[in-house]
């Protein structure tokens, strides 16, 4: 794209509304799984300003997507030999209408059977959003099993209450957090029926007074019995995500986690495969310890979609297990990379799949 342009120029300089054409033309022409159509058509505001060498462009979009924006910055900057800044506004819109103040989108995460790593790919999930530029919180209903106030360091924390009313949710470096686990010790809450899981679980979610969130992820508790069926037909969810590993056993339950969603029309945004291959740390060789291709598989057999997969990493575990993520500890790794990549799928799709409107085209506003 960069070279035919060039190329017509020749040897002539680059005048401003040029560089204005460029860039207009390079995010019309972009193309990548979350960008189908381009990133100026999703814009709703679109401006570039000059300072001096500096550029800066101005715009507005409507999922998160900062890292893959930077690498378009990145390359503007080299084609032009000026360094070209975009200056992102998230605006994320909130698909379904509820409540809960504050709280824009509330996507389950879900996996039909336990240990898969439902709650490691939530807590990473949520710094991933957060890394590309959303404002995040994650809400713990794995009410008999509680993991997240381990997985976000924040073990013997309890939440306050300012007003006697609502409480504050735990801050876990940026992402608003809240676990039944800050309120009742595990025992209590292992023992509890149905009903009075599901209410506690209500309340957790209404009774928190949440920041102004752009998501709200949901680490459901795993199975597909009646308490996963109640709390998503009780939570407002815009959509979900089902987390899966490659065996046969896991992606059976992962289909009845999917058929699930659909009885009670909660949109499937995709399939993420945990542990899917190990890569040698002496060799680099990807083994597919636990069998190859089942999360697209399962995800073509119900229609929907393969957000990603992740390694089976001692990292992740670790990182589990000490109350921290790679997202924050090493941002520019491959594990960091792979989780937000996944969540601007997630988030991309969220925005595809239920805003159906042909995108207006924003205006170029000239320099
Ligand atoms: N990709 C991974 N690589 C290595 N270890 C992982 C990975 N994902 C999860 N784990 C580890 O697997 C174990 C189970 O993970 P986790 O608690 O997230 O599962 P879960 O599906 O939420 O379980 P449940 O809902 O049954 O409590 C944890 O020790 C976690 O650190």
């Amino acid at each position: 794209m960069f070279g035919k342009f060039f190329s017509s120029k020749a040897e002539t300089a680059l005048n401003s509304g040029d560089i204005k054409q460029l860039i207009a033309d390079t995010l019309t022409e972009y193309r990548s799984e979350i960008f189908p159509g381009g990133i100026l058509p999703l814009c709703t505001d679109f401006n570039i300003s000059h300072q001096g060498k500096k550029i800066t462009v101005a715009l507005t979009v409507p999922f998160p997507c900062a890292f893959e924006l930077g690498q378009v910055a990145d390359n503007l900057s080299e084609a032009l030999q000026t360094a070209v800044t975009f200056d992102v506004n998230l605006q994320v819109k909130p698909i379904r209408s509820h409540e809960i103040a504050k709280v824009g989108n509330i996507i389950a995460v879900a996996s039909g059977k336990g240990g898969v790593g439902k709650s490691t790919t939530t807590v990473n999930l949520a710094y991933a959003l957060m890394a590309e530029g959303a404002k995040v919180g994650i809400l713990d209903a794995d009410i008999y099993g509680p993991s997240i106030p381990t997985m976000l360091g924040l073990k013997n924390e309890k939440p306050t209450s300012k007003d006697g009313k609502l409480m504050t949710p735990l801050n876990a470096q940026g992402l608003d957090a809240m676990s039944i686990g800050f309120l009742v010790p595990d025992e209590e809450a292992t023992v509890w029926r149905g009903p009075m899981a599901s209410s506690a679980f209500s309340q957790l979610l209404n009774e928190t007074d949440w920041s102004d969130l752009d998501y709200l992820l949901i680490d459901m508790p795993p199975g597909t019995g009646d308490i996963q069926l109640t709390l998503a037909q009780k939570v407002p969810v815009a959509a979900a995500v089902v987390v899966t590993t490659p065996q046969d056993i896991a992606l059976a339950d992962a289909a009845k986690g999917i058929i699930m969603f659909d009885k009670v029309q909660v949109p499937v945004l995709g399939v993420v495969e945990n542990m899917s291959y190990h890569l040698c740390e002496h060799c680099g060789e990807k083994s597919h310890l636990f069998g190859q291709g089942g999360g697209g598989d399962i995800a073509d057999s119900y229609k929907t979609r393969l957000l990603g997969q992740l390694p089976l990493d001692i990292a992740i575990r670790q990182d589990a297990d000490l109350g921290k993520s790679e997202i924050i500890e090493n941002s520019a790794g491959e594990i960091a990379l792979l989780y937000r990549k996944i969540a601007r799928n997630m988030a991309a799709q969220l925005f595809y799949q239920l805003d159906n409107r042909s995108p207006d085209t924003a205006e170029v506003i000239t320099l």
